[in-house]
């Protein structure tokens, strides 16, 4: 269950024994070769992921967090279902404050439509008024550095061309609570640069932001805390540099050698 409601007093994000689960259905072909003979047909297997396993911890308002896992830990799923994307499918999320995301990149834009129109929708659908949008449309396109192509269909562009309009989109909406997937926010180096930079004005203005990162300094440089998760698990969340040091030890002498205790 996803709640929304704004009081001060409360944690921005307050995530309580959440797990969430895929499911997923798949024709199991063992070979080539019995597929062909088989027309095709394979298994029908069932197969479920358990990619948040009953995770608990709070986020105050104006914290920068990181985190930040091994691939496939589970960070992209906790950020969705933050953003309510995805419902828990078991424990309880509330949010105090205006969520905005990165992460429906792709989702979120119509690629039929141009840059313009994909900024006046995206956000009208945050919540913006028109005349909001008239103030904030210039910097937004501004900050997205797309030239001529903000006129054009979003089909025409690159994947750095829409990760920085996204980027833009979702940094200028006055967000309470950005999330932020760091390896979505893929510009080139100069609009990484620039993106570091805003994303260290939205920490420094007392926002809230989550930062997914496998960049260890990003997360030192950016963000006040830090959330490490491993297989689905919430393993350490505290001062940045202390749970740093955990993963990195994590990573260097294995998971079976490993022992928070030692640490
Ligand atoms: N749509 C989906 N359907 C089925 N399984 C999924 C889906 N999305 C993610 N998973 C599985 O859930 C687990 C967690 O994935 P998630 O994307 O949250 O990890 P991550 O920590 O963000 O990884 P990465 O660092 O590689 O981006 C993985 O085992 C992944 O295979």
């Amino acid at each position: 269950m996803t709640t929304n409601s704004t009081s001060t007093a409360d944690p921005a994000v307050s995530v309580e024994n959440v797990s969430v689960s895929y499911r997923t259905t798949f024709e199991k072909v063992p070979t080539f070769r019995s597929a062909v003979r088989r027309l095709g047909r394979g298994q029908r297997v069932v197969h479920l992921v358990e990619a948040l396993r009953e995770v608990s911890f709070e986020v105050n308002h104006g914290t920068s967090i990181g985190i930040i896992g091994a691939n496939g830990a589970g960070k992209s799923t906790l950020m969705r279902a933050i953003a309510g994307i995805l419902p828990p499918s078991e424990g309880r999320i509330e949010v105090h404050g205006r969520v905005s995301t990165l992460l429906a990149l792709g989702v979120g834009f119509n690629r039929k439509l141009s840059g313009r129109e994909n900024v006046v929708l995206g956000g009208l659908a945050a919540g913006m008024t028109r005349e909001e949008l008239n103030e904030r449309y210039e910097e937004i396109a501004d900050f997205a550095e797309l030239g001529e192509f903000i006129d054009m269909p979003m089909q025409t562009y690159s994947s750095g061309m829409s990760a920085r309009l996204a980027f833009s989109v979702a940094v200028h909406l006055n967000p309470d609570i950005l999330l932020i997937d760091e390896a979505l926010s893929t510009g080139d180096a100069k609009f990484k640069q620039k993106a570091a930079r805003k994303m260290r004005e939205v920490a420094e203005n007392a926002g809230t932001m989550f930062l997914v990162s496998h960049a260890m300094r990003s997360v030192k440089r950016l963000c006040n805390e830090a959330l490490w998760l491993h297989k689905g698990q919430l393993m350490m969340q505290g001062d940045p540099t202390e749970v740093i040091a955990a993963y990195t030890k994590f990573l260097e002498v294995g998971e079976d050698a490993f022992s928070l205790e030692d640490m």
